[in-house]
């Protein structure tokens, strides 16, 4: 029976490398997939690791139906096994109902990866979709850290170095970034709700007022 998977985790942990290794192993044994993906971070049209493996995938854009887009390949006489779906989390949920019907109509595995919440802990509206339709959920089970050592769970927003909590949902941008971009990091939810990142933790264990003070 074909199955609409969401594997899901924070930023960083490993989701997209996961997603070539899916299609690589499939791709061995002579099945043939359509990966599609959006707004990746190497450009349009790309699913990138950030172990450096990158391979070509179809950009599903905002007005991109990915069920059409199957069905066209398969009555052109291509042959299509599996559908694979990259930073999920930025598709609308019409096109995750469209990766439902995929599986339900066309008896094809669906293997969709992305992050459930943004940077307000907010659900992104396309991974809400997947949880409310995937016949099953996968945590990744290489976990990200925070700097404390916790797991990581939760997706923190920087500007110009400082945690923020407002502004657009969708920002593509990366880890350890220079202090002047915007950048993000995952924390464990007590550091996410304190705004503790690494630097602002590192600024604090500096400070006058945690410092041993000579006594006069
Ligand atoms: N130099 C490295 N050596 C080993 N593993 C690395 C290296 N750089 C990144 N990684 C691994 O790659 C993971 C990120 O992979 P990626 O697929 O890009 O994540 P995601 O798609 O979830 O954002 C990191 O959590 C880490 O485990
Ligand atoms: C938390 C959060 C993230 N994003 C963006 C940043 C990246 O471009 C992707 C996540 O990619 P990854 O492969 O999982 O690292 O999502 C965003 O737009 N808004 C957010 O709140």
């Amino acid at each position: 029976m074909s199955e609409l998977v969401f594997f899901s985790g924070t930023m960083d942990c490993g989701k997209s490398t996961l997603a070539l290794q899916i299609g690589h192993n499939r791709s061995a044994r002579g099945l043939q997939g359509v990966i599609f993906t959006r707004d990746d971070r190497a450009g349009e049209g790309k699913l990138s690791s950030r172990l450096g493996l990158v391979t070509e995938a179809v950009e599903a854009g905002p007005n991109c139906d990915l069920y059409a887009y199957v069905v066209e390949q398969l009555s052109r006489g291509g042959k299509v096994d599996y559908v694979i779906v990259d930073e999920a989390q930025f598709l609308a949920p019409e096109q995750i109902d469209q990766l439902a019907r995929i599986v339900d109509d066309l008896d094809m595995d669906v293997f969709a990866f992305g992050i459930t919440t943004d940077f307000r802990t907010r659900l992104f509206p396309g991974s809400q979709r997947l949880i409310e339709l995937a016949d099953r959920l996968e945590t990744l089970q290489v976990e990200a850290m925070c700097w404390c050592g916790a797991r990581a769970t939760h997706n923190a927003r920087t500007v110009g170095g400082e945690m923020v909590v407002e502004g657009e949902q969708v920002v593509v941008g990366d880890v350890n970034r220079p202090t002047e971009d915007v950048g993000y990091e995952v924390l464990c939810r007590r550091h996410h709700r304190r705004r503790m990142t690494s630097a602002a933790a590192r600024a604090a264990a500096l400070s006058p007022d945690v410092l041993p003070v000579a006594s006069a």
